[in-house]
């Protein structure tokens, strides 16, 4: 393990982000937005304004993959880019295409709804990190998103309370998220951090980690919007 003294590098690991904001990591992953939604009682306004600006959020989250795209080095890292684009493009959207197709609203109604604020204050903030950052800062900024949903479903699953099939309403999300395509892009990318992450400094590993925790607080930010509609 790694010598703070010395600041040689110090095999870091993914979890070494989530344990370095612990209380945030836990209160993105449990929020009580995720709770209702896994008992099949989240109020459906509230459900509906968050997937609402979560197809918002997604165009913007496919920009910063493009930027990713735009940063890589090789052929390796190009493909990466590519696939974490492709989740959003071919998993993720059509799950938020097809619930607002069932409740009548369009893609060109989607496409012209105003932002909500933690909308624009989370994807542009992953945005202009990655525009000042090199690639691992743009990863780990993206990474509370790709890999936190990836764990919420898995946490989810394991959690005794969480209906699943018919008897709930929002099945769907969670089923998206189980799916062995999107538990595999959340692999993936963590086996990315990984490896990049064995060889950072302790000083940057810092920075990263207070990266990794301001996106995770605007996740929580984002559930706390869909549960606002509600009060
Ligand atoms: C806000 C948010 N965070 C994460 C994800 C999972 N890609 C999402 N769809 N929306």
């Amino acid at each position: 393990m790694p010598d703070p003294d010395t600041g040689d590098m110090m095999g870091y690991q993914f979890h070494d982000l989530t344990d370095a904001c612990q209380t945030d990591w836990r209160a993105y992953i449990e929020h009580d937005f995720v709770r209702s939604l896994g008992d099949g009682n989240l109020a459906p306004e509230a459900f509906r304004h968050y997937l609402q600006q979560d197809y918002l959020f997604l165009i913007h989250f496919s920009r910063a993959y493009a930027l990713a795209a735009y940063k890589s080095h090789d052929l390796a890292e190009l493909r990466h880019a590519f696939e974490g684009l492709k989740t959003i493009l071919d998993v993720e959207l059509d799950l938020h295409v097809g619930f607002c197709r069932e409740w009548g609203i369009s893609e060109e109604d989607l496409a012209r709804l105003p932002e909500a604020r933690a909308t624009l204050a989370y994807t542009r903030y992953v945005l202009d990190t990655g525009s000042r950052g090199d690639l691992l800062d743009l990863h780990v900024a993206l990474a509370p998103c790709l890999v936190g949903y990836g764990e919420i479903a898995n946490w989810l699953n394991a959690r005794p309370s969480t209906r699943r099939g018919d008897a709930n309403p929002f099945e769907a999300w969670i089923a998206m998220y189980s799916s062995d395509d999107f538990q595999a892009a959340m692999r993936d990318e963590i086996a990315w951090l990984d490896a990049r992450l064995a060889e950072v400094t302790p000083a940057r590993f810092t920075r990263l980690a207070e990266i990794f925790r301001d996106a995770t607080r605007l996740e929580i930010d984002f559930w706390q919007m869909g549960l606002d509609q509600t009060t």
